[in-house]
């Protein structure tokens, strides 16, 4: 198990990408053993799980106005099948951790079946976080817009600061997967500067510092919508981890 693991764990960088799956699953490696653990288990595996980096009726204008500002400078596949090059890349998000390194097949049930991704475990939309996250490979950075939810309040009106964190790390982490494949966070250092008013839409802004070996160091700064006003700051360190290290817990 922790050699098929290791296998979709390659996938990271290709973080995104549904192809990376199609072409594990079209040219699999000798051992073949993702390919028989889906073929296997048929009713664990989905092949259309849900995008939650995809617009829904709960988002507002100004998240849905970044969205397609964002979106719109993206890389894309036009209907005739031409490759359009673009700035940006929009990550799919899903609700589990392994759904990322899989290319979004379902391997849920095959590791801890009830397990969710913190950050999108509450089915309601739009009751906590909402976000999407776009990478810009060239610059080395990463932007994210977050509106933030009633379920996330801590002082009256304003945003947890753990949610903040949260979504710091989450924002940190997938761009330190997209740069440098598995890690986890060793160190997270926040700065609030201002409360952030639930229900509003801000952008978290990810750039890469430097990369030492294992280590992974990443800025991070959340603003209002329109990038007056300055809410946190971050710096954090992602370490690489190998899979069986991963797995050991
Ligand atoms: C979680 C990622 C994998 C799964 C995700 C799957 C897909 C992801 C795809 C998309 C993203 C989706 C969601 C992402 C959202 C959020 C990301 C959340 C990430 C987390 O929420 S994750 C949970 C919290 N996180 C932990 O639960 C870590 C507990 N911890 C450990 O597991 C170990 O501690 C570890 C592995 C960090 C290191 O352990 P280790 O034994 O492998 O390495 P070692 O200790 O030798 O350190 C090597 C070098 O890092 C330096 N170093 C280490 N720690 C340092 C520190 N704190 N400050 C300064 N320097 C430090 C050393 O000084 C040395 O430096 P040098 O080489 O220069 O000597």
């Amino acid at each position: 198990m922790a050699r098929s693991l290791g296998r979709i764990f390659r996938g990271f960088q290709s973080l995104g990408s549904l192809a990376f799956m199609k072409s594990e699953l079209s040219n699999p490696p000798a051992s073949v053993s993702l390919k028989s653990m889906v073929q296997t288990l048929p009713s664990v595996f989905s092949s259309n799980p849900r995008d939650f980096s995809l617009p829904n009726p709960s988002w507002g204008t100004e998240m849905r106005q970044l969205y397609e500002h964002y979106n719109s400078q993206c890389e894309a596949v036009t209907d005739g099948g031409e490759e359009q090059s673009g700035l940006w890349k929009r990550l799919p998000s899903y609700n589990r951790s392994l759904k990322y390194a899989a290319g979004g097949v379902y391997l849920s049930k095959i590791i801890q079946a009830k397990a969710r991704l913190f950050t999108r475990n509450i089915r309601d939309p739009g009751a906590a976080f909402e976000y999407v996250i776009f990478a810009n490979k060239k610059e080395q950075r990463c932007v994210c817009i977050f509106q933030a939810g009633h379920l996330l309040e801590g002082p009256p009106g304003n945003v947890h600061g753990g949610a903040i964190a949260t979504m710091i790390d989450t924002v940190t982490g997938t761009h330190a997967c997209v740069h440098s494949g598995p890690v986890m966070t060793a160190n997270l250092n926040i700065n609030y500067r201002s409360p952030i008013p639930l229900g509003s839409t801000v952008l978290i802004e990810s750039s890469l510092d430097k990369k030492e070996g294992r280590k992974t160091f990443i800025s991070c700064k959340v603003t209002s919508a329109d990038g007056a006003r300055l809410h946190t700051e971050a710096t954090a360190l992602f370490v690489s981890i190998s899979v069986g290290q991963l797995m050991k817990g």
